[in-house]
């Protein structure tokens, strides 16, 4: 609690200053900028949200009169509420609170239900499109009938459309005074669409976001707010945004960036999104977040001792693509949870998916008690596992930990407290990917250099470890070296070429007739790369059991040609050697 204290009485550095306002005052209570209503100031409080954070009150300053905005700052400092209350205040609070009125877009389930949560303590009644509602009972009929009725809807795009399409009465009803765009980016991504056109309303190649937008630009009232925000903003989804919003009224274009540093503590309203230093296109992962890497052939082994190293109370897991591993296949290595399990109710592909590889009786089983819970129960089923999960990152401790396992893609967005290391398994897709996997910790945006320092560890070959070091430098932040955890092919190399004498003695051992026991013995103990329980492991190998040939002859310095063949043999068929070689830990060999 102390710590608390000192961490929030500590003053903003501050470079600027925003309408005549020091940035060194700006971390005062919500209500100091937004008249709120008394519920929804509760309705905050009970979220633990008080102050604003320093995004915030610049969104705020910017966008409280109804004016539009894109909000470019990293991940964790608080753009959800930033771009969330100015709409709600705009809208609602103002009076003008008709159906449809605030059409809130967001890329994922899970940002959904960020989303709700917040709009229900602004005390907003929202009606929430995604595949999950849109797949129960009533389906779009029930969907199209909820968002008749409600002020706010909160939908990902491509089903909102669809619910459109069923009710085309729909287009009419919708006169929507706002429009949030959460991770533009990906709503809006620089590439064509490939998928179905599944409006009217969308043109050739066009993402169902743009359509939406074009809609809420033609069918608004007299005026229009657009607040859309990403910690990876970037030109190309800014344009598209506002190409979809030309004609809109009081829409002023180009939309003005109002944007936060890494710092968190610089706040700069500037015209045109950010440019790209080479790749790179972010405001950045956070700068107490320390970067770790490890060159590992073995992706298991390697997220096992970091676990171990670190000893985290939660820790997340991101499974890259290029691993080429399976997000259930680490969670059963790792004996940790699939995060996806705990908190979203699987797709009926997904649940076909699984019980693909189960024995053909327990399919018949699962598939009937499928068939005996409706969609209703399932819901109800994940509410409270997410719930448990909740619960259990709470009592998380570091003899208990909460390690989940979840797939690259699902990292947008996703918000669990007090997440103290994020292990990535391979190399990210690009460097936006890897801004918002290593964004999941240091997610409190009033804290801003205090506590441990939360890790991200990157485990990956070495070109994958590479590339990560050249967007970390092109970020501005040099990954920090960790000798326990880091095992990178230079460094072996380095090791390996220091001891020039050992390899020449070696090949001469060999030459010779020396027992090849013997001379790999020599090897693992030179070996700088290998823990001391490693190389103990590796020497009983070397050393073979009691009825291997070598271990017989385990005291002989030098042998016979037929001998040394027998060894030699002997040592590259045990079936100890053999698992090791598999799994790719051939340091010592
Ligand atoms: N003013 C505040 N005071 C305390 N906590 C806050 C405040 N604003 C936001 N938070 C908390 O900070 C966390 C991160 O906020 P949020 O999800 O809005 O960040 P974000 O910038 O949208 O991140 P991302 O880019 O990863 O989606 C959340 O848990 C949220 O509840």
């Amino acid at each position: 609690m102390l710590c608390l204290l000192i961490r929030r009485a500590r003053p903003l550095v501050c470079r600027h200053s925003l309408h005549g306002r020091s940035l060194a005052t700006l971390r005062s209570a919500i209500g100091e900028y937004v008249a709120l209503p008394a519920s929804a100031a509760d309705g905050l409080r009970a979220l633990g949200l008080q102050e604003a954070a320093p995004v915030q009150a610049a969104v705020w300053a910017e966008a409280m009169g109804g004016k539009s905005a894109c909000v470019h700052a990293p991940t964790g400092s608080g753009k959800t509420l930033a771009m969330v209350l100015p709409v709600v205040a705009s809208t609602l609070w103002a009076g003008r609170g008709n159906p449809g009125r605030v059409v809130v877009l967001v890329p994922t389930r899970e940002l959904v239900a960020q989303h709700e949560t917040l709009l229900n303590a602004l005390g907003a009644a929202t009606a929430v499109v995604t595949s999950a509602t849109l797949g129960a009972p009533g389906g779009a009929e029930a969907l199209a009938d909820a968002i008749e009725a409600s002020a706010v809807v909160l939908a990902t795009p491509a089903e909102l459309c669809q619910v459109l399409e069923h009710r085309p009465s729909l287009y009419g009803a919708l006169r929507c005074e706002a429009l949030v765009c959460d991770e533009l980016d990906l709503l809006m991504p620089s590439r064509k669409s490939n998928g179905a056109k599944v409006t009217r309303w969308q043109d050739r190649g066009d993402h169902p976001a743009e359509a939406l937008a074009r809609l809420a630009a033609k069918r608004c009232g007299s005026s229009l707010q657009v607040l859309a925000g990403s910690a990876t903003l970037d030109r190309a989804s800014k344009t598209k945004l506002e190409r979809a919003l030309k004609g809109a009224p009081k829409v002023a274009l180009p939309l003005p960036v109002v944007a936060c540093d890494a710092g968190k503590n610089l706040v700069v309203k500037t015209k045109r999104a950010p440019g790209r230093p080479g790749n790179v296109r972010t405001t950045i992962a956070p700068r107490r977040v320390s970067h770790k890497s490890a060159t590992r052939a073995d992706f298991i082994e390697g997220a096992a001792d970091a676990l171990s190293a670190l000893k985290p109370r939660v820790a997340l897991v991101f499974v890259c693509g290029s691993s080429k591993l399976k997000v259930r296949a680490v969670a059963e290595d790792l004996g940790a949870r699939v995060l996806n399990d705990a908190l979203f109710p699987s797709s009926a592909r997904s649940r076909r998916r699984n019980y693909a590889t189960k024995s053909s009786g327990e399919k018949k089983a699962l598939e009937a008690a499928e068939r005996a819970t409706d969609a209703d129960k399932r819901a109800a089923a994940t509410r409270d596992a997410a719930e448990q999960l909740r619960a259990d990152v709470i009592g998380a401790t570091t003899d208990a930990p909460v390690v989940l396992v979840a797939s690259e893609d699902r990292a947008r967005g996703l918000d669990i407290a007090g997440v103290e290391a994020v292990l990535i398994l391979g190399g990210p897709a690009n460097a936006d990917t890897f801004v918002h996997l290593s964004g999941r910790v240091d997610r409190d945006p009033l804290a801003l250099a205090s506590g441990p320092e939360p890790s991200v560890v990157t485990i990956g070959r070495k070109r994958d470890i590479d590339q990560v070091r050249g967007w970390l430098s092109e970020l501005g932040s040099a990954p920090k070296h960790d000798a326990s955890l880091d095992r990178d092919a230079d460094d072996i190399e380095a090791g390996a070429a220091a001891t020039p004498e050992r390899r020449v003695a070696t090949a001469r051992g060999k030459l010779f007739g020396a027992n090849p026991c013997h001379l790999l013995h020599r090897e693992v103990a030179g070996n700088p790369m290998l823990e001391a329980d490693m190389a103990q492991r590796a020497r009983t190998v070397v050393t073979g059991l009691e009825n291997s040939a070598r271990h017989g002859l385990r005291h002989q310095s030098t042998l016979n040609v037929e001998d040394q063949v027998k060894v030699l043999v002997d040592l590259a068929t045990d079936p100890a050697s053999l698992g090791r070689h598999w799994c790719g830990l051939t340091l010592w060999v």
